[in-house]
C-alpha cells in the first residue's frame, strides 16, 4: 500500500484527493509519480480503470505555476468524450492549487473555445486535430508548455492521428517532459519514444491477464436473429444499474436503440454520427442514471469512465481482441466488480478462442436464458423490492387495508395481484436487427498479426471496492476505501 504523501505529493493536491475519495495510490500511480516528480519522461501501461490520468495529471499538477495564465501542460487523447473527462479530473486534481484544464476539441465552434482559452487555464486537454487548428492560428500558444501527455497513444495511431502527433510534439519546446500511455507499444509509437522523447523511463504493472480480475467475463452461444431477445431477457433477469452495449455498426447500434426503447427501456445510442452536443447529452443522461442502457460503437470502448456501470454486453463480438478488453474494461473499473457478456454466433467460436488466447482469460459459458427465465427474473426483481420494503420501511398505516383485503380475499390471489401491478412487464413489440456478416477468425488474425498482440502490455492490479447491488465476488485490492462518488 502506497499513500500520496509517500510519493511526494504536496498538500493542495492531497487536500484534493481527500475530497475525491482517493485514499491510496494504484500500482500505475506508485510507479509513475515518483518518476515523473524526478523529471522523467515516462511511457506507461497499465489495465483498464486502473487510474492512469491521476497517474500523469498528479505530477503534471506538480508542476505548474497557478499564478501564470499562461497554457503549461499538454494532454492529447483521441476523442471528445475522453478530453472532457481527463480535464475533468484534472480540474479536480488541480481544484485546491487552483489550476485550471480546459477541453479543446473538434466539433465545437472554434469561437467558444478561443473565448475561453483567453481566460488563460494552464493546462489543455485536447483532439490532435483541432489542437493543431488552434496551434496554426496561435490561438493555443506553445512556448510556455514544459509537460505533454499523450493518453491513449496507440488508440491515436488507430485513428491515423500519427502524423498530428509527430507535428504537435514537434512544436512544444524540447526542454519538455513528455509522458506517454498506451495500451500497446507498436512500431509506430516506439518510434516517438526514441525519437521525441528523452530516454523515456517504462513502466508497466505486472498481470498475468490483460483483462482486469474483478469483470467476470461470460459468453453465450447464439444465432444471430436470436440475439436482440437474449439481450431482453438477459436484461430483465439481471437489471443492470447501468449497462453498456456495443455494437459493430452505427446502423445497429440505432435499431438496437430503437428497438430497447419500443419494449420499453430506457435506452439511448451513441456513435459517431451523431453531433456533439447529442454525444454529450446521451452521455449525461447514462452517467446522471436516466438513461439505464448505453448502445454504443467502439466509440464508446475507450478510457470512458462512468462509475457504476455494471454489465458490459457485446452484442457484436469485436474483431480485435484488444478491442474487447477496453470495451469490458468500462466495467469494473477503480476496484468495482463487474460482469461482461459477449454474444457469438455459431461460426464466431473460434474468434472467442482467439479473444481468450490473446488476453489470456477465460469466459464462461452460459445458457441464454428463455423467455420464461425472464418473466422469472423479473417478479424476483419484485420479490426482492418487496422483501426490502418489509426489512426497512414502516408499513403501520398499511396494516389495516391489509387486513381487509384478506378478509374478503385469499392471500395468494393478493399478493400475485400485487406482483403483478408492480413487476415491469415487457412490451412484445416486434423489432428486426438487420444482419451482419460473422467474424472470422482469419481476418481478425491478420490484423491482429499486422496491429498488436503483445501481451505484455496491460497491467496492474485492481482492488475492491463494494458496489454493493447483485453479486459481489472477486476482490482484490487496491482501492480499498472508495469514496462511492457518481459522476
Ligand atoms: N487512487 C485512487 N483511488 C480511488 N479511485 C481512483 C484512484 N485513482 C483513480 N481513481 C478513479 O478510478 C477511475 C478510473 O480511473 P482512470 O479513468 O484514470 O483509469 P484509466 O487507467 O485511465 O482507465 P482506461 O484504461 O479505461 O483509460 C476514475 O473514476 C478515477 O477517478
Ligand atoms: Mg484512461
Amino acid at each position: 500500500m502506497t499513500t500520496f504523501k509517500e510519493l511526494g505529493v504536496s498538500s493542495p493536491i492531497m487536500k484534493a484527493l481527500e475530497r475525491m475519495g482517493f485514499e491510496e495510490a494504484t500500482p500505475i500511480q506508485a510507479e509513475t509519480i515518483p518518476l515523473a516528480l524526478e523529471g522523467n519522461d515516462v511511457i506507461g501501461q497499465a489495465q483498464t480503470g486502473t487510474g492512469k490520468t491521476a497517474a500523469f495529471g498528479i505530477p503534471m499538477i506538480e508542476k505548474l505555476d497557478a499564478r501564470a495564465r499562461k497554457i503549461q501542460g499538454l494532454v492529447v487523447a483521441p476523442t471528445r468524450e475522453l478530453a472532457i473527462q481527463v480535464a475533468e479530473e484534472l480540474n479536480r486534481l488541480g481544484k485546491v492549487k487552483k489550476v485550471r484544464a480546459f477541453a479543446v476539441y473538434g466539433g465545437q465552434q472554434m469561437e467558444r473555445q478561443i473565448r475561453s482559452l483567453k481566460d488563460g487555464p494552464q493546462i489543455v486537454v485536447a483532439t490532435p486535430g483541432r489542437l493543431l487548428d488552434h496551434m496554426r492560428r496561435k490561438t493555443i500558444r506553445t512556448e510556455h508548455i514544459h509537460t505533454t501527455v499523450l493518453d491513449e497513444a496507440d488508440e491515436m495511431l488507430n485513428m491515423g492521428f500519427i502524423d498530428d502527433i509527430r507535428e504537435i510534439l514537434k512544436a512544444i519546446p524540447e526542454e519538455r517532459q513528455t509522458l506517454l500511455f498506451s495500451a500497446t507499444m507498436p512500431k509506430e509509437i516506439r518510434d516517438i519514444a526514441t525519437n521525441l522523447m528523452k530516454s523515456p523511463k517504462e513502466i508497466k504493472v505486472k498481470s498475468k491477464e490483460m483483462t482486469v480480475e474483478n469483470i467476470d467475463q461470460y459468453f453465450i452461444e447464439i444465432p444471430e436473429r436470436y440475439k436482440f431477445d437474449t439481450l431482453n431477457n438477459h436484461l430483465d433477469i439481471h437489471s443492470p444499474d447501468l449497462a453498456i452495449v456495443f455494437s459493430r455498426t452505427k446502423k445497429r447500434v440505432d435499431e438496437i436503440t430503437e428497438g430497447l426503447q419500443a419494449r420499453g427501456y430506457r435506452a439511448e445510442g451513441i456513435h459517431g454520427d451523431l453531433t456533439q452536443g447529442k454525444r454529450m447529452s446521451v452521455l449525461n443522461k447514462f452517467k446522471n442514471g436516466r438513461v439505464d442502457v448505453l448502445v454504443a460503437t467502439d466509440v464508446a470502448a475507450r478510457g470512458l469512465d462512468i462509475s457504476g456501470v455494471t454489465h458490459v454486453y457485446n452484442f457484436d463480438i469485436p474483431q480485435d481482441p484488444e478491442s474487447y478488453v477496453h470495451r469490458i474494461g468500462r466495467t469494473g473499473r477503480a476496484g468495482r466488480t463487474g460482469e461482461a457478456i459477449s454474444f457469438i454466433t455459431p461460426r464466431e467460436m473460434a474468434h472467442l478462442k482467439l479473444i481468450e488466447k490473446v488476453t489470456k482469460s477465460k469466459m464462461k459459458r452460459l445458457t441464454p436464458p428463455t423467455n420464461h427465465d425472464a418473466r422469472k427474473g423479473q417478479q424476483q426483481v419484485t420479490i426482492s423490492k418487496i422483501v426490502e420494503t418489509i426489512e426497512t420501511k414502516d408499513l403501520n398505516d398499511y396494516h389495516q387495508a391489509a387486513n381487509q383485503l384478506l378478509e374478503d380475499q385469499d392471500a395468494v390471489s393478493v399478493i400475485a395481484a400485487a406482483l403483478k401491478l408492480m413487476t415491469k412487464e415487457r412490451k412484445d413489440t416486434p423489432v428486426k436487427i438487420s444482419s451482419v456478416a460473422p467474424i472470422s477468425v482469419k481476418k481478425a488474425n491478420n490484423q491482429n498479426d499486422n496491429r498488436r498482440s503483445n501481451n505484455k502490455r496491460f497491467q496492474g492490479k485492481r482492488g475492491q471496492n463494494n458496489r454493493g447491488g447483485q453479486g459481489s465476488r472477486n476482490r482484490k485490492g487496491n482501492f480499498q476505501k472508495r469514496r462511492n462518488r457518481d459522476k
